[in-house]
């Protein structure tokens, strides 16, 4: 791939899918961006590698698949926000080696999701989606059975992250007990307490609840086997990815009423936006509440991220500030004013940083300031230095020269 530059703010592009709130909109406005294109929803094949080979900045939620084929078309590319927590559904990796740092915002919809989960904690254990759906119906049937508080029942966390402890706090406001499982050693919030394993988990909450991401170890990590383990009549909620658990285990447990209900905010294939039709088979299940992906949907939290999010863009093309992104070496800057920067991605292999020095050296070029960092696989110098066009012209081309290279931008 032929190493890129920047050029003037308003010829930059970018293109925001999947109706990220218009807080995004203003952030790039007032920051100078003017070619701000938002779509109402997600894209695929083509049309996607079409529409993002014309962006120099791409904005997403959970829905649209940035593939590794996405980003080989994507040439103009220089930065991808997830307006969202999950950033599964981009190949981080081969955005990584094209020289894309992507942003997400890891915080902004938390509260959200914790609310959302833990009024259908109290749902279900009401039963309240089949009565629901009964008076919808014109049914009528008054009754206590099956109907439980939760004061004083369990909940079983599994994945005790932002979300995940958000939710402990709240049920425990309420009066729950708390059980949590996670990989990692977890400081507990509160009452909770760390479950003696996930089993141990299972088979003693009466609400099951998962907020883990999308891995290649949590794919299907929720099958027959540990909706077996749960106890007769226990409920589950699933608001993290719909790849976590095993759609069709889940069905057959309702089925047998081993699972008193569920509700479940995710699934394996999400329509790509409004209108488009939805299929599951929990769709037949009154004591299931089925949500289109809207845990982190409240306007307080869309506002949020999409000034957070656009933020963290607009600094990277301005400044070159990969702070917070998730698949790149970080690197603070402060401004560059009255300076060239020039920022310098490669592959960390060795020798590429002593080539760089001595091409500023031979240049005769001074250098205000040098920041780099590096990862396994990439490196990311950025060099300030007082110069004029055509000598940051000449360094440009010299350094895209430069064995390792994937990409180099200048800010002016
Ligand atoms: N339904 C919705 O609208 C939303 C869904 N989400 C989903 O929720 C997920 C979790 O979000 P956060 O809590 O912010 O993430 P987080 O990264 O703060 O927490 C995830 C936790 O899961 C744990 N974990 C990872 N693999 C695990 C495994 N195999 N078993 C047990 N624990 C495991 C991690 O150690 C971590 O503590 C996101 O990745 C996203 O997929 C996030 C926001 C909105
Ligand atoms: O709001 C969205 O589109 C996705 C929310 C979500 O799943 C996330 O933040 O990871």
């Amino acid at each position: 791939m032929t190493p890129l530059t920047s050029f003037p703010k308003q010829d930059i592009r970018v293109v925001l899918f999947e109706g990220i709130s218009q807080r995004a909109v203003e952030v790039f406005h007032d920051a100078g961006y003017r070619q701000v294109e938002l779509l109402p929803k997600s894209l695929t094949g083509d049309e996607l590698i079409g529409k993002v080979s014309g962006a120099h900045i791409i904005g997403i939620r959970s829905r649209t698949q940035v593939t590794a084929e996405v980003i080989a078309h994507a040439r103009k590319l220089i930065t991808i926000g997830c307006f969202c927590i999950g950033t599964n559904q981009v190949d981080l990796e081969a955005a990584q080696l094209a020289g894309i740092p992507v942003f997400n915002a890891p915080y902004s919809n938390t509260r959200s999701v914790a609310e959302l989960v833990v009024a259908e904690a109290i749902m279900l254990m009401r039963g309240i989606p089949q009565k629901n759906a009964e008076c919808h119906r014109g049914g009528w049937s008054k009754s206590a059975a099956g109907s439980h508080e939760v004061r004083g029942k369990t909940l079983g966390i599994i994945g005790y992250g932002h979300i995940g402890t958000q939710v402990g706090v709240l049920a425990e406001a309420l009066g729950m007990h708390v059980l949590f499982h996670d990989i990692e050693a977890k400081l507990s919030l509160g009452n909770a307490r760390a479950a003696a394993s996930l089993d141990d988990l299972l088979e003693r909450s009466d609400v099951v609840t998962l907020h883990v991401p999308e891995t290649p170890a949590t794919r299907m990590m929720f099958g027959a086997a540990q909706i077996a383990r749960m106890k007769s009549g226990a409920h589950l909620i699933n608001a993290s990815r719909g790849t976590v658990v095993d759609i069709d285990a889940l069905a057959a447990a309702l089925e047998s009423g081993h699972i008193g209900g569920a509700a479940v905010d995710v699934f394996p294939v999400e329509p790509k936006g409004n209108g488009e039709p939805f299929e599951s088979p929990l769709t037949r299940f009154d004591n299931v509440i089925l949500t289109p992906h809207v845990g982190g949907s409240t306007l307080e939290a869309q506002d949020n991220i999409g000034a957070e999010v656009a933020a963290k863009l607009v600094r990277y093309s301005d400044n070159g500030s990969t702070l917070s992104a998730v698949n790149f070496p970080e690197v603070t800057l402060p401004e560059h004013a009255g300076s060239h920067r020039i920022l310098h991605i490669h592959r960390n292999v060795p020798g590429v940083l002593s080539r760089i020095n001595e091409l500023f050296s031979r240049e005769g070029v001074n250098i205000n300031g040098q920041f780099l960092r590096t990862d396994a696989k990439v490196g990311y110098v950025v060099m300030d230095i007082a110069s004029t066009p055509e000598i940051t012209s000449r360094l440009r081309a010299a350094l895209n020269a430069i064995e390792g290279t994937l990409r180099t931008r200048v800010l002016y």
